[in-house]
């Protein structure tokens, strides 16, 4: 049988676009997030008008300020929260599990100061026997809730978990592939935010279609090349969760990590550009990890690195792309 009701925990413009894309398909959905007087006003309006305008609640989802009832209601648990608060809410969540309820984590990124994916931290805090699948690959919110045809992988070790899951997400506009490499996963969709912000540096600075192919493919290789030691298949880095939305993500405006690139080139600082962006920009915190992984496995990524000598260490655009550019020639294939 399939899932027929799901809490859905994190109701930023992500949890709430996969809310309703569930609601769409019949599964009865109850939406919570931290704040309860924003679910009673989207509750209200039918509608998230601080995250996801213009998309209305199919009646089938519900804004629910109660995490315990939340649960309580649901056969299973979508969370999509950003990284940086995966633990708390996995924690918050934990005393309401029942034992046979199963994950499924929608978060794209690494837990600050520890580098962990995200279905790592969700073993460590509910136990390695929960069955957690993840869902990524290219999808804006606001094309999702605008109903735009989409694709996404969901992965996990559990096959029946994925199958499962993608029947609930699956319909003839949202597209789901599944698969068993939650790391390559994982890994492709933490990456792809810090090249997104190298790619809005290079067009921010005006450097041109050649630079911006440039780093979307080299940038590929390093997503590789830190994902294969993590556990990570290659197969899975040239698909939805890899290339897939390394290429969204590095060439549309609606991506909040390539508006950041482009702001930085425009001399605004993190926090100017976070602020005005005022939705989460994971990248940020997702290139300190990426840098402490590089270091301990050995590899080496020099548009990450970059990305994160701007963001974490006060060096200019302009020079951080000088440094790229000026590397020697080498194999291309590594
Ligand atoms: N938006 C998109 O198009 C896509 C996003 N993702 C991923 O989804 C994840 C969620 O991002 P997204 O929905 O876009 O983010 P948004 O910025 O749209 O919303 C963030 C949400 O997280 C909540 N939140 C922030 N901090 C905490 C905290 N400490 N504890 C609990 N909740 C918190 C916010 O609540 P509050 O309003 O109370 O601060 C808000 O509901 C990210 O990992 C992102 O990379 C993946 C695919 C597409
Ligand atoms: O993950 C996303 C699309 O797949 C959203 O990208 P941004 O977080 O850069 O907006």
């Amino acid at each position: 049988m399939g899932i027929q009701r799901m809490a859905a925990l994190g109701a930023g413009s992500w949890g709430t676009a996969l809310a309703i894309q569930l609601a769409r398909n019949g599964v009865e959905v109850r939406l919570w997030g931290r704040d309860a007087e924003a679910i009673n006003k989207l509750q209200a309006a039918r509608e998230n008008q601080r995250y996801l305008p213009g998309a209305a609640l199919p009646p089938a989802l519900i804004g629910e300020p109660d995490l315990a009832a939340a649960v309580a209601f649901a056969e299973n648990v979508l969370v999509t929260v950003p990284s940086h608060a995966l633990r708390e809410t996995l924690a918050v969540l934990q005393p309401h599990l029942r034992p046979e309820q199963r994950l499924i984590l929608a978060t794209k990124g690494l837990e600050p100061g520890s580098a962990r994916l995200p279905f790592e931290v969700a073993a460590e805090v509910l136990g390695e026997d929960r069955p957690v699948s993840l869902l990524s690959g290219p999808s804006f919110a606001g094309e999702v809730g605008r109903g735009l045809p989409t694709a996404v992988t969901i992965a996990s070790n559990d096959a029946t978990l994925a199958a499962d899951m993608a029947r609930a997400f699956h319909d003839g506009v949202f597209r789901v592939y599944v698969g068993a490499d939650m790391a390559g996963v994982a890994v492709g969709g933490a990456v792809k935010n810090v090249l997104a912000i190298a790619v809005g540096i290079s067009d921010g600075l005006g450097y041109g279609a050649n630079a911006r192919a440039l780093l979307i493919t080299r940038g590929l290789s390093e997503m590789v090349r830190l994902g294969e030691p993590l556990g990570g298949r290659r197969e899975t880095f040239m698909g939805m969760a890899g290339l897939g939305d390394l290429l969204l993500t590095c060439t549309d405006d609606q991506s909040r990590n390539r508006r950041m690139g482009l702001a930085l080139a425009a001399g605004r600082t993190v926090a100017e550009a976070e602020a005005d962006i005022q939705q989460v920009v994971e990248g940020v915190r997702v290139a300190r990890e990426v840098h402490r992984i590089a270091e301990r496995e050995g590899v080496e990524l020099p548009i990450c690195e970059q990305v994160y000598s701007v963001l974490h260490a006060d060096t200019a655009p302009p020079e951080a792309v000088r440094v790229l550019t000026e590397r020697p020639f080498r194999n291309e294939i590594d």
